[in-house]
This record gives C-alpha cells, structure tokens and sequence, in this order.
C-alpha cells in the first residue's frame, strides 16, 4: 500500500475539513434546517454513579455548550433526589447560569411538586429582579415525560401511563399559565425492558395525547437503545397517522450503536428536531443496561456537507470541534474517554497532525 507523507497527508486533511465546513447555511432550504436539543447536563449527567458532580461543573458545562452554539439545552431535572441523585442541584444551576438570549435552558419535571419548586425559584428571581432589573428568566420551559408502556412507566413514575397523563396535564396547564413552554417526551417507543417490543399505536396514542395537552413538541425515545432504523421508520409511519411531524422530534440511544443510523432515518421521515448528548454521555437510571444517547459531534460529523443544516443559537451553527473539546473535557472529569466516535476519531487525528508536525 502506498503510504502518503506527512506534508500531503497534512493537505489531505485540510482540504477535507474545508469542504467539510464550506456548505454556507444560505444553501440550504428551511426544510433542511436541524435542531439539536443538547441533552447530555440532563439525560448526560443524571445516571452518573459515584460522588455527585459539583454544581460548578455542571453549569460550566452547560455554558461551555452555549458558547459553542448551543441552542436548546436540558440544564437538569426537578426530580427527587433520592431516585437521581445527580439532579439535586438543578435549582442552584438555574441560579448560577449566565444567561444568553434566545436560549431555552430547560429544566425536566415529573410531576405537580418538581413544578411547584421550580415556580418558586421563579417567583424569587422574579422578586429580586425589582431591585436588579434585566435579567432573562431562569428558565422558559420544562419537560414532562410518559412512557408508551405501563411497566416502564411505574419504574420510572411509579404510576401508570393513564395516571401519568392525567398528572402531566395539570402540570402542562398550570406551567403554560405560568408563561412555560412545554416539552414532551414518551420513553421506550420500540422496546421495553420489561415487557418487550411496543405498540406503535400507543406511542401514537401518548403523542397525541401531549400534544393535545398543549406539548409544543413530543420527543420519541428510543430510550433502552435496542431500536433499529427499519423499526424507527415503522414507528414513524403509525404516529405521523396522529400528530403532524413538525412536532415530532428523535431521541435515541446508542446501545446497540444503531443511534446514528437512526438519526437519519428519522431526518427522512421529516423530523427535524433531535436530541443529542455531548461525548454521548447518559443512560437512563430505569434501564438496564442503555448506554447515552447519540453524541452530539457524531450528528454534527453526519449532517456535515449534506443537505440538512445544524441551526445554531443566533442564526449560526454549532462548532463541532468545540463540541469535541466539550466531550472530552467533561469525560475526563467524569474518570473516562468520550464516548463519542466522532470525538475519538478527532482527537487521534488532531494528535497525530500535532506530532508529525
Ligand atoms: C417519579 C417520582 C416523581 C414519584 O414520586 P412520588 O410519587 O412522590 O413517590 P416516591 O416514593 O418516588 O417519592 C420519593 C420521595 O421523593 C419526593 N419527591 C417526589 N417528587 C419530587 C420532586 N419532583 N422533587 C423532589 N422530590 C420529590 C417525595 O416527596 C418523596 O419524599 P420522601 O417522602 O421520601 O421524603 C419520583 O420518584 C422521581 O422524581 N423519580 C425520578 C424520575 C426520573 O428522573 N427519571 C429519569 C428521567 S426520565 C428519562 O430519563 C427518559 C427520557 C426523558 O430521557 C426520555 C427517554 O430516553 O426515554
């Protein structure tokens, strides 16, 4: 095999990176505009195992994502601290944020007392704000989630999906009263680890439900990461019979390692929204087994070049070696490697240009 040397290798290598970013964003049409929902402070974070991540870490993370481009981001959760740990601190994340405008640092809620605590944060910054005016809220909107299968539903809620609907509708009522914007989500759309393949009219059924309710949006999780693309289209198909698929977005994780492939099969379908996680970080504490979901840099690696194109906060996109940089900082201090392949691969290149330098 004909080994190239080191100074064509090096032209080699810039004359990719440039076609690679050369798209202008002009090029391409509104129904190829992307946006990600940066999940991995949320979703990332919440099944960590060990000592709790100090909030500072957790807020430097999330500006980190913003100053990359980050538009949509899940900054935490109001759930109980005994079952995720890991979320304890959301309220004071909110507080220590620096806020930019035009991003929603949403916040996920379980029920009628994760929403309660967050308007009274709410009501607190509102009455500070008397004497030191101007600030962007704390946040704008919340995440309410339900599963498409009773049994996840209890593990996860401990009620099931029914009561669970009923509940996030009080919820959604209340938090859009309150000038919320609300997300939904439904868990294990192509597989439950407790009772196997799902309906995809109840997927179908909860959707619909949601965004009756006044969800702005639904997000289908594939969240023990079994599914595959040829399912994730079939799945599609039942609920696009319901809900209108601007208002679907896709969340999936890469257990099986399917995720990427996933991603685009759902771009196909006509989803545009998707959520991702920096250096794929996550699982979810009630399955078994579910790796992260699918990493950030590995879509913005996909889509690069294509017809689709990444929308980013202000009108631009997302830098996708910060995000690199994102993956492996918050990684190392999690103790391990950024599971993102885009990431690894990357890092072993820039590395590599480095020492042949
Ligand atoms: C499910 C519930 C709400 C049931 O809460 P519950 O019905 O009150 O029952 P419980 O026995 O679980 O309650 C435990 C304790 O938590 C308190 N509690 C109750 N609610 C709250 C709250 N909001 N904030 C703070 N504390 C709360 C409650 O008051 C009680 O306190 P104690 O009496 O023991 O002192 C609770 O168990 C809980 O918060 N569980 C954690 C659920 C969770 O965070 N799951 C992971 C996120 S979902 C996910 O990852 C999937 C997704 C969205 O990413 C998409 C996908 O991939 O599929």
């Amino acid at each position: 095999m004909l080994t190239p040397s080191p100074v064509r290798l090096r032209a080699f290598r810039a004359l990719a990176r440039a076609r690679a970013y050369s798209v202008p964003a002009a090029a391409h049409s509104k129904k190829h505009i992307v946006n990600i929902v940066e999940v991995g402070p949320r979703d990332g974070l919440q099944n960590e195992k060990g000592a709790v991540i100090p909030v500072e870490t957790k807020v430097e993370l999330v500006e980190r994502l913003v100053r990359a481009g980050v538009s949509n981001v899940e900054a935490g959760s109001f759930v109980s601290p005994k079952w995720v740990p890991q979320m304890g601190g959301t309220a004071d994340v909110l507080k220590r944020l620096t806020k930019e405008r035009g991003v929603h640092y949403s916040v996920l809620v379980p029920n009628q007392r994760g929403l309660d605590d967050l308007l009274l944060l709410l009501a607190q910054q509102q009455q500070q704000q008397l004497t030191d005016s101007g600030s962007p809220p704390l946040t704008d909107e919340i995440s309410v989630f339900v599963a498409a299968t009773d049994r996840f539903n209890k593990a996860n809620l401990n009620c099931t999906v029914l009561e669970s609907l009923q509940k996030i509708a009080a919820v959604t009522e209340t938090a859009t009263k309150h000038g919320l914007r609300v997300r939904g989500y439904v868990s294990v759309v192509i597989a439950c680890p407790y009772s196997g393949a799902t309906d995809y009219d109840k997927v179908r059924e909860v959707a619909s439900a949601l965004l009756n309710m006044g969800c702005y949006e639904v997000s289908l999780g594939d969240t023990v990461g079994m599914g595959r693309p040829h399912e994730v289209a079939e799945m599609l198909d039942v609920v696009k019979r319901s809900v209108p698929v601007e208002q679907l977005a896709g969340h999936f994780h890469d257990t099986y390692g399917t995720a990427i492939a996933n991603v685009l099969t759902a771009l196909e379908h006509g989803v545009r929204t998707i959520d991702a996680s920096v250096g794929g970080l996550g699982g979810c504490p009630y399955s078994p087994g579910a790796t992260g979901n699918v990493s950030t840099e590995d879509v913005l690696y996909a889509l690069q070049g294509s017809k689709y194109h990444v929308a980013g906060r202000n009108g631009g996109t997302i830098n996708l070696e910060e995000m690199v940089d994102i993956g492996w900082w918050i990684s190392e201090k999690l103790g391990r490697e950024s599971a993102s392949r885009v990431g690894r691969a990357l890092r072993a290149r820039n590395s590599k240009t480095t020492t042949s330098k």
